[in-house]
Parts: structure tokens; sequence; C-alpha cells
């Protein structure tokens, strides 16, 4: 509860930096990431302090706060874009397997260059974070573009030349090792395609890479391949997901472990759970597109902040245990009117490697067909580690059923770590 005087407005709130990740429990404790700025507003204490972030606030820990102005500790020292260990599980075959394997992504792209083939002929085609070389190699098989600047910054650049080579690709593909938007190329390119997609369709934040290329090296009326991505969202039941983990503690092998139930709820439900397969009879209701961005016209500095808003109306009784998305990109045809071909990684297409992304409620609720459950959703960059973010979900439940017109206000704020 606010004491009186937390429910004052302070002089001069005092920022401060979240030196670490802080997931809060209980509807009075604010969860942030490490690098969000707080606003302190009250000391209530030198363990907790009542602070604010982007507009919510709620008690924190004093402990992971460091003054705003203080000076920049040996945090400043690591890159923000943890490029290390960001190319560096690039520059092994793990994550190349995973999405070699993933038909369903690699046949997207291979038809989006088979269907255009005759508009790619002599074309200059720039493949961004080429990997293993796949899209470039498709260019050179199926397709007669001039050239093909494969770029990919990790290690895995030096196997990729192998590749070419292997399979007589190298009088069309040349590959480039080195971040995309710091190399040089000769010439600006017709072409830009990427598979840059992460979880949540932005986690990595690798498409700040293709936007930063996009404005320097694409020339005008070039080609985004995606050319659009959307963000999908819908409220699911998530029977077993919640048996697991939540309702496992209440008679395992006969005995009563619900008081870690709290402990449960704060370790499983309070981060996003990435790789989740969502049957189709999980959604409550339709599905809603909730962000929408164009790559022609995205600028790097509105991934800071993304927001959408949801209306969902429920279909069928069930138990609200949380909200799944998922994302799908298109890619516009080289020809007008040409046919626009989909990669869409939602519950009613071939699962991909990505598979959908489950945010947990605190607690599941019944919904009634008819409930309405509006709000929004916001996608924090994480101001330090630039390749994180922070998803922030505000909903209401309107009842339809007359006895309970509740409305109640919910927050969720999931941090990726
Ligand atoms: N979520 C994804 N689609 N990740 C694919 C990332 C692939 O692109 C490579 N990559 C990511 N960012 C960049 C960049 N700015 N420049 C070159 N290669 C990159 C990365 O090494 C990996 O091979």
């Amino acid at each position: 509860m606010q004491t009186e005087k937390e429910d004052e407005d302070d002089a001069s709130p005092q920022e401060c930096v979240a030196m670490s990740d802080f997931t809060g429990s209980g509807s009075d404790q604010l969860s942030f990431s490490c690098g969000d700025k707080l606003l302190v507003h009250i000391k209530s204490s030198s363990d907790w302090w009542w602070a604010e972030l982007r507009g919510v606030r709620g008690y924190v820990p004093a402990s992971y706060l460091r003054p705003g102005d203080a000076e920049e500790e040996d945090t400043s020292l690591e890159d923000p874009w943890q490029d290390e260990e960001y190319f560096g599980s690039y520059g092994t075959l793990r994550l190349h397997l995973e999405m070699l394997s993933d038909k369903s992504r690699t046949e997207a792209y291979r038809q989006v260059i088979l269907s255009n083939s005759a508009s790619l002929r002599n074309k200059v085609v720039m493949d961004l974070g080429c990997g293993t070389g796949i899209i470039s190699m498709f260019c050179a098989q199926l397709a007669q573009p001039s050239v093909v600047y494969a770029v990919e910054a990790s290690s895995m650049a030096e196997y990729t030349r192998q590749l070419v080579r292997q399979n007589n690709c190298e009088e069309v593909v040349t590959v480039l090792q080195g971040r995309a938007e710091e190399i040089e190329l000769p010439e600006q390119v017709d072409v830009l395609v990427s598979e840059w997609m992460g979880n949540c369709l932005l986690f990595e934040f690798m498409v700040e890479s293709v936007l930063l290329v996009r404005d320097r090296w694409l020339r005008e009326g070039g080609v985004m391949w995606p050319s659009s991505a959307a963000l999908t969202l819908v409220p699911c039941q998530a029977d077993s997901y919640y048996a697991e983990k939540m309702a496992f503690w209440e008679q395992p092998y006969g005995l009563d472990f619900t008081p870690l139930q709290p402990l449960a709820q704060q370790e499983f439900f309070t981060k996003p759970k990435f790789s989740h397969l969502i049957e189709p009879n999980d959604c409550l209701t339709a599905p809603c597109d909730v962000i929408c961005l164009d790559m022609y016209t995205l600028q790097v500095k509105d991934l800071e902040e993304i927001k959408g808003q949801f209306h969902f109306c429920v279909e069928k009784s069930g138990v609200f245990h949380g909200f799944t998305a998922w994302f799908t990109v298109h890619f516009e045809s080289l020809e007008t009117g040409g046919a626009t071909v989909e990669l869409n990684t939602g519950p009613n297409s071939e699962p991909t490697h990505w598979k959908q992304t489950l945010f947990m409620l605190d607690r599941p609720i019944s919904v009634y067909a008819g409930d309405l459950i509006s709000g929004n959703i916001v996608l924090y960059r994480n101001p330090v580690w630039r390749r994180h973010m922070t998803v922030t979900l505000h909903w209401n439940i309107n009842s339809a059923t007359e006895e309970t017109d509740n409305c109640q206000a919910n927050t969720k704020s999931s941090l990726y770590t």
C-alpha cells in the first residue's frame, strides 16, 4: 500500500541507473532491466525506494541502482552490443544448423529468389548476415544477378567462402567479412535481402544493422527483403506449461509443496518463454497484429520504444494463462503486381525454429465468451544492452456477463535477459 508520503510528488526525483535486471513480485514492486534509467521519488528506507520507470511507479531494491551521474562503472568497459559473445555464437555451427534445418524459413527465402529469378537478372544484391551463404547461393543457382555481396561478421565467413567455391558460385557471390554497417562496397545495391528476425521479431536487434545498410547502400527505388514485418499477439491458455511449472507443487509424492508456488511464479512466469509451441485451439480469441513495421520507412530511433494496441473478444470460455506472440514477414515481388511471399511463424503455419513466445500471467484467470481483453504492448529497447528489450503488456478485462461487470486493470512486464 502506498503511505500518505508516497502519494506526494517529491520535489526533485533522482535519476538512477539499474546495474542489473530485477523482477518485481506483487503489484507494488517495479521490474526493470539492467541499464534502465529510473526516477527515484522517495527513499522510503535504506533497502527499498519508491521509483518510476516509464510512467509506472513501484518499490525497487536500492542496492540494484547507482546514481545516474555516477561514474560509469566497468560496465562501460563491456560492449553494449556484446558482439564478442553474439558473433562468437554464430562462428559455430549450432545456430546455423538450427536455421538451415528450419525448412519453413529457408524454403521461404528460396521461394522469394525463385519467384523473382527473371527480375534478379543483372541486379546487385546484398545478403546481410549471410551466415553459411545459403540465400546468396540460392541467388547464384536460381537467378542471374550480376553480383551478390554476402556479408557475414562472424568467423563463419571463411567457411562461407569455401562453400561458395564448393558450389561453383564464386563468379557471382563475393563473401565480405565484417559488420555490414561498417564494410565498404564498390557500388550501391538493388536488393537488400537479410534474415534478421529474432525471438519476438526484434530480439538481437540485428534489424538496426539492416536499417543502417539500407540508408547507406540501397539505391533509390531498391527493394528490401523482407519488405514488411508484423508482430502478432493472442490471449491463450497454456494448461500443460502451467501444470508443469505451477500445479506440480500441489501434491508431489503426496506432499504439499504449495509454499513454493510464489517462488515458481517468480522464477518461471516473469520472463517470456521462448520456443513455445501453441496449438491453434489454445487461442482464446482471434489473433491481432499489434505492431507492423515498414522496412522502407522504419528508422533506427523508432526501435527504442514500439507500441501496439489490442482488443480481443473471447470466442470461447476457458482459462486465460497468458499471451502468445509470433511474427510474419512479407517479401514484395520485384515485378509490379507480382506475388508476395509470406513467412508466417504462427500456430497455423508450418513450425519454425522460432516457434512462438509465451508471456505467462502471474496467475491464470477464467474468461468467458464475449469478454473483452483490451490494452497495449510496448517493446522497450534496453538503453545499455542494445540487443535486449523489455516487453510490457497492460490490459483490462471487461466481462460480458451481467453479474460481474469487473474491469480489472493488469500489467505484465517481461524482461528479456
Ligand atoms: N536472428 C537471426 N536471423 N540471426 C542471423 C544472424 C546472422 O547474421 C550475422 N550478422 C548479424 N548482424 C550482422 C551484421 N551487422 N553484419 C554482418 N553479419 C551480421 C550473424 O553473424 C549471423 O550469421
